[in-house]
């Protein structure tokens, strides 16, 4: 049906992203000079105003620019090639995988390893391996792939935060994990990758999972269990709606059938959404209850690829939901100079907040876009 077919915000997406993100994100966003990629922009000028670089945002504008290179978008490609050549001559760390901390000039700051960060780069070197298919890229994943099992794993299951390994531990890690180890799936990686991930939404399933209500908690104790003092009870919504997109991935990569994600779906929907504002809330507790209003645009664009994920898997589904999280995420794009995005919203305090614009966000919009199947 011809009104299901989202061809008006398909529309706004892809002109948004041709005419101006990309063009904008290429011009002020790559350093060329220096290597990587600038950690935010000003929402004003549109120049870099961060003073670091991040592995965590190199590895998340190589997925932004493979899929502009798939969609034959000039010098995507070589933004893609720029940022594995940052990770592999700026971020090598001797003792195995890669540094987090950078500074403007590319040298490393700090020794940390973190294992969020090493998530994106499995996801990072995938996307690189999908419009190159050089075999280096796979054999650096599986590498690193054997780094986490050998020395980031956690003797209780899963894996440790990072080295150092900080606490609490969190699901986060693991669902961005479990995002590369689809992609890699996906490139038709299949032996390392289909394990990780079976074991990664294993994990999911007795830990991060609360089967009583639908909620994802974000917060673990050593044996990710949830007892202790410093374990929060804390859900974020954009998170969740991240599980529904992601276990969907699983479902038609893998197979496997998931049986809790429409308790999922239903638990974001009936506490998630600020029904006022039409955005989501930043996060609420097990009980619904809400634990606080401010929220990032990320969440947004995960709310837009679950939605469209969803309409894909229950054809009858009200089209009016993919329509609403749209706008949501159009909204926080709606600035004075188009191709940057508001990135915090208050409603206690005026609304959008007018500071720096995040690198790292840029990788949620296209990935919410996607999720509409712009580009295809
Ligand atoms: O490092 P920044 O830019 O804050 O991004 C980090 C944020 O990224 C988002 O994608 C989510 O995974 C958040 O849970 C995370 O806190």
């Amino acid at each position: 049906m011809q009104h299901d077919t989202f061809g008006h915000e398909i529309g706004l997406a892809e002109q948004w992203l041709e005419k101006s993100a990309l063009p904008l994100w290429q011009s002020q966003g790559i350093d060329w000079e220096k290597g990587g990629f600038f950690d935010a922009l000003d929402l004003v000028t549109g120049v870099n105003s961060a003073n670091r670089k991040r592995l965590r945002v190199i590895t998340r504008q190589i997925y932004v620019f493979s899929q502009a290179a798939k969609h034959n978008i000039p010098q995507a490609r070589e933004a893609v090639l720029h940022g594995i050549d940052f990770i592999f001559s700026r971020a090598r760390h001797p003792q195995g995988a890669f540094l987090s901390n950078f500074d403007l000039d590319g040298n490393a700051v700090g020794d940390q390893r973190d294992t969020y960060d090493l998530a994106f780069v499995l996801f990072a070197l995938a996307q690189a391996y999908s419009i190159t298919q050089d075999p280096k890229l796979a054999q650096e994943a599986l590498s690193l792939a054997a780094f986490f099992s050998k020395v980031l794993s956690h003797p209780r299951g899963g894996f440790v935060e990072g080295i150092p390994a900080e606490k609490p531990r969190r699901q986060n890690p693991h669902m961005h994990l479990l995002e590369a180890s689809l992609a890699w799936v996906g490139c038709g990686e299949k032996t390392v990758f289909p394990a990780l991930a079976h074991n990664l939404v294993d994990l999911f399933k007795n830990h991060f999972f609360d089967p009583e209500t639908g909620a994802i908690l974000e917060y673990f104790d050593d044996s990710l269990g949830r007892s202790g003092p410093d374990i929060r009870e804390a859900v974020e919504p954009g998170h969740l709606f991240e599980w529904v997109w992601l276990l969907d991935q699983y479902e038609s990569l893998t197979g496997q059938t998931v049986p809790y994600l429409d308790q999922i779906y239903d638990f974001a929907h009936r506490h998630g959404v600020d029904r006022k504002s039409g955005f989501l809330f930043g996060e609420i507790g097990l009980d619904g209850s809400l634990h606080d209003a401010k929220v990032r645009l990320w969440p947004h664009a995960e709310w837009l690829r679950a939605e469209a994920a969803w309409k894909r898997r229950h054809p009858e589904a009200d089209p009016d939901r993919v329509r609403q999280a749209f706008t949501a995420l159009w909204r926080f794009l709606e600035t004075e100079r188009s191709g940057l995005w508001f990135e915090h919203y208050d409603p206690e305090n005026g609304g959008f907040q007018k500071g720096p614009v995040p690198a790292s966000s840029l990788y949620h919009i296209v990935g919410g876009f996607k999720g509409l199947k712009i580009w295809e």
